[in-house]
C-alpha cells in the first residue's frame, strides 16, 4: 500500500498523468485523441507506437505509428526497449519507452492508445495513467464503421470484430477503467472525454502559465 503511494506521489511529481484509451477497434479512439490534440496542441501529445502493419492511406510514417519490421520490433523488444507490447489481429503492436518519454520531456500529457492486452500490461507497470475505455453503441454500428472506414480486408474486419466482442466482456470488469465512454453522438462522447481529464488539463494549463 506505502508502495502505491509513493509511487503515485513520484509520478505526481513527475508531471501530468498520461492517458490510456482503449475500446475495440473502430469505437472512434484516433477519431476522439485528434481532436482533443487538435483543440489542446500544448496540453497532450501523441505516444506514437510501433506496428509491424502496413500504412493505411494517408497514415504518416512517425507520426500515426513508427511501421517496423517483425524482426526489428522483435529486436526492440528483446533489448527492452518497450514498456509494452502485443499481438492484435495479425500484427506486433508496442509502446516504446522513447516514445513516452519524448512526450513527457515537453511536459505535456501523453496519451497512448492500445488494445485490452495493452491495458493489462501497463497495469503492471509504474505509468499510473488514466484509464479511459472508449465503446461502440452497439456491435452492428462497430461494424458498420469499420466498413465504411474501407481500411480492413474482410479477414481482418472479422478478426477486430471478433476481439471487439471479446474485449467489451473483458472491459466490464469492475476498476478497470477510470472512465467508460460511449461514443454514440460525436460530439457528446468528446465533451465527456473533455470532462474526464478536466483535472489534467488544468493542472497542465496552470504549470504552462506560470513557467
Ligand atoms: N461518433 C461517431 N459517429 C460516426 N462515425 C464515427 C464516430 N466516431 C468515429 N467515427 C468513424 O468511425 C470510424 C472508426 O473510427 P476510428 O478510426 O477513430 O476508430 P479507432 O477506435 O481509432 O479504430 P482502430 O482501433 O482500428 O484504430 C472512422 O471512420 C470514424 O470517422
Ligand atoms: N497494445 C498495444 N496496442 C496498440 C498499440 N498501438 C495501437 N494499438 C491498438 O491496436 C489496435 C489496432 O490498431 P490499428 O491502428 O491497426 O487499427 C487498436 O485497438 C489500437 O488501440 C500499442 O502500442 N500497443
Amino acid at each position: 500500500m506505502y508502495m502505491r503511494f509513493f509511487s503515485r506521489l513520484y509520478s505526481a511529481m513527475a508531471g501530468p498523468r498520461p492517458v490510456v484509451l482503449s475500446g475495440p477497434s473502430g469505437a472512434g479512439k484516433s477519431t476522439l485523441l485528434k481532436k482533443l490534440i487538435k483543440e489542446y496542441d500544448s496540453v497532450f501529445g501523441f505516444s506514437v507506437s510501433h506496428t509491424t502493419r502496413n500504412p493505411r492511406p494517408g497514415e504518416v510514417n512517425g507520426k500515426d505509428y513508427h511501421y517496423v519490421t517483425r524482426e526489428a520490433m522483435q529486436m526492440g523488444i528483446d533489448n527492452g526497449d518497450f514498456i509494452e507490447n502485443a499481438e492484435f489481429s495479425g500484427n506486433m503492436y508496442g509502446t516504446s519507452k522513447a516514445a513516452v518519454q519524448d512526450v513527457q520531456a515537453k511536459n505535456l500529457i501523453c496519451i497512448l492508445d492500445i488494445d485490452m492486452q495493452g491495458v493489462k500490461n501497463i497495469k503492471k507497470t509504474d505509468l499510473n495513467p488514466i484509464y479511459i475505455s472508449i465503446q461502440p453503441p452497439s456491435m452492428d454500428i462497430l461494424e458498420k464503421r469499420l466498413r465504411d472506414r474501407k481500411t480492413e480486408s474482410e479477414e481482418s474486419l472479422q478478426k477486430r470484430l471478433h476481439i471487439a466482442r471479446v474485449d467489451m466482456e473483458i472491459s466490464k470488469e469492475p476498476g478497470l477503467f477510470d472512465t467508460v465512454i460511449i461514443n454514440d453522438d460525436l460530439e457528446e462522447a468528446y465533451g465527456q472525454l473533455k470532462q474526464a481529464l478536466l483535472v489534467e488539463i488544468t493542472k497542465v494549463k496552470n504549470v504552462n502559465m506560470s513557467s
